[in-house]
Order: structure tokens, then sequence, then C-alpha cells
């Protein structure tokens, strides 16, 4: 059962909403990055990505992989084996997102970074649509969120789809950065924000969510003012289980927020966050969702088929893209 199911949800096709680019790399790639670092940076062999995490020691996991992509064109074989194992894993609509960052020592800037993802990104390729969402941390200034949408403006025509709020939890206040999420809507950007994903984010909820966001990361701690809202106006959440479970913002799977979320019908979408980090694809998280809440073959497609009302694209490419799942549905023989 267990190995037909693992079958179903790699052959399912899906869409994936929520992974950051620097913690998707799988160990092959950490590998190839290593090799390609190994005079300059020997120490980087060593480096190895713990199997206990706790929220505290997550991020910091960051400045050694940060190390591995800090050249453009270790951003560029990043990206690409990224978006090769997510097809591979019947992916077919992808929206990467990353954190433009620079370099002094290699020569990357924020643009040039950004332009090695987006070049990557325009590849041709017949088996997965990629779209770009371009990230601001928690812990920038107001400059430098400003600077991310400046680029983001730049780079619009390139596949850039929205503008996303991420980083270390515990820092940084999104008052500071509103005002560059309110130049990014002004300019037609959707918006998705990492929300409440720990208990000390409750206080900043109202602010988050007066400035209408599309798309909702976790949103793990709901009280009855953030259920209604979120509810009423329909926003759906980007859900990431192994995720959760690995950083220790859900005790276990059973208990999961994303049980409320299909008792009370509220649109979700099964997402990795970061695959390489937490050594879990997307077909994995399918496959945990089924198990874990007893879900039918048919119920994991129609969550797959539901996620695509909430891609950052035009209605073409969703009815595209639900033409391809119902004729997928047709030829199956796993229903
Ligand atoms: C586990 N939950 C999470 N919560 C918040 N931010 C997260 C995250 N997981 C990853 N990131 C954000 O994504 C960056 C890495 O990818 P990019 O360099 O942007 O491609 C991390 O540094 C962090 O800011
Ligand atoms: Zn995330």
């Amino acid at each position: 059962m267990s190995c037909s199911l693992s079958n179903f949800c790699v052959q399912l096709p899906k869409v994936e909403l929520h992974a950051h680019l620097n913690g998707s790399l799988s160990p092959a790639t950490m590998r190839e990055l290593v090799e390609r670092k190994k005079a300059t940076k020997p120490e980087l062999a060593n480096f190895r990505i713990p199997d206990s995490l706790e929220m505290e020691s997550f991020f910091p996991l960051f400045k050694f992989i940060y190390q591995l992509t800090d050249d453009v064109e270790s951003v560029r074989i990043a990206a690409r084996n990224v978006i090769d194992e997510f097809a591979r894993d019947g992916v077919k609509y992808l929206e990467l997102r990353s954190t433009p960052r620079k370099n002094e020592e290699t020569g990357m800037t924020k643009r040039t970074y950004l332009n090695a993802v987006l070049s990557v990104i325009e590849e041709p390729r017949q088996d997965i649509v990629v779209k770009f969402i371009i990230s601001i941390d928690r812990r920038n200034t107001p400059e430098e969120a400003q600077e991310v949408v400046d680029l983001a403006l730049d780079f619009q025509s390139r596949g850039i789809v929205a503008i996303d709020l991420c980083g270390d939890v515990h820092t940084g206040s999104f008052e500071n950065l509103r005002p560059a999420f309110e130049k990014a809507q002004a300019n037609g950007f959707p918006v998705t924000l990492h929300f409440n994903e720990i208990r000390e984010n409750m206080v900043e909820a109202p602010a988050l969510l007066s400035i209408c966001p599309n798309r909702l990361g976790h949103a793990t701690y709901l009280d009855d003012y953030c259920r209604k809202l979120i509810y009423k106006e329909n926003i759906p959440i980007e859900i990431c289980m192994t995720s959760n479970l690995l950083c220790k913002t859900v005790n276990t799977y059973e208990e999961h927020h994303i049980r409320e979320l299909l008792n009370d019908k509220h649109p979700f979408i099964l997402c990795t966050d970061d695959k390489g980090v937490f050594f879990s694809d997307l077909s994995n998280e399918y496959k945990l969702a089924c198990e874990t809440f007893k879900l039918t073959h048919e119920e994991l497609f129609e969550i797959s088929l539901r996620s695509i009302d909430a891609i950052f694209s035009d209605e073409k490419t969703k009815n595209e893209l639900r033409q391809h799942w119902l004729a997928w549905k047709e030829n199956s023989k796993d229903f």
C-alpha cells in the first residue's frame, strides 16, 4: 500500500507554491556546489544538515548554505537542479522564491543574483512551468526592502509574479517593511506573507492582514480574529507539514492545523518550504497528508486540482493546468 501510495503521489500532477531556493538544495546539489568551492573553502566539505532542528538552529544553517551559492554560476546551478528535481517529482507548475543577495568577494550583486535565477527560469522546458516570487527578508531595512521592490519592477516582465515576506521569525518588524509591500501592491504585485509561524508572531498579525495579502504561509497559530478574517477573505494557506514538525512549531502530524482547514473546507496548498533542509519533496508531503488524515486518491487529486486556483498566474494558465490535471485523471488507473 505504502509503496503504491508513494508512486501515486509522484505521478499526481502538482503545483508547488512555497519553495525557498536556498532551502531546496538536494544533498547531490550541495555536493556539486561544495566541489566547486573546494579550492577556496575546503571546510565546507564537512557541513551536514542536522537531523534535529529547532527554529533557533534553523536560520543559522543558511550561513553555510549561502557560502555554496555566493557566485552567479553556483546560483544558476542551484536553480537549475532544484527545478529539475521538482519536475521529476511530478510538479507541473512551480513558483520558486528567493531573496536577492550580494557577495563582495565574487562580485555578485542582488541584480546579477536575480538575473541568474531568472535566466534559468527562462530556459525552455516541456515538463514544468516556472515562475518566481521575490522575497523580502524580515531583517531587511526599509531601504533594502524598497530595493527588492525596485528590482521586482525592473525585472517584472521576466516571470516575477509576487512578493514574499520571509526570514527569521524572531527578528525584524513588519511595520518597517510595510511601505515596500504597499509600493509593490500599488504596482500590481500580489503578496504572500509568512504568517504566525510561531506564537510570538501573533501580535503583528493584524498589521500583516491589514495589507490584504493574497496568500499566507503556514498560519500555524490562528486566534478567532485571524481565522474569521482569513476565512471571510478566503485567503489560501500554504501548508508545509514536514517543515512545521521539524522546526517543532507543531507537535505531531495528527495535531497539524491543516486538520481545521480540511474540516472547514478552507483553501490550502501542500508545499515543501525547504525540501533540501527537511529532506522531503512535494510527493512526500502529499503522502504525509494522505496517511495522517486518511484521504482517498480522489481527495488528494481534488487538493492538488484546487491548488491551481491559488497560483499567481492568469486564468489562461490556470485553465491549461486544469485541463492537464483532468486529462491525467482520465488516463489514470488509480481511482
Ligand atoms: C522554515 N520556515 C521559514 N520561515 C521563514 N523564512 C524561511 C523559512 N524557510 C526558509 N526561509 C527563508 O528562506 C531563505 C532561504 O532561501 P533564499 O535564500 O531566499 O533562496 C532563508 O534564509 C529564510 O530567510
Ligand atoms: Zn517558508
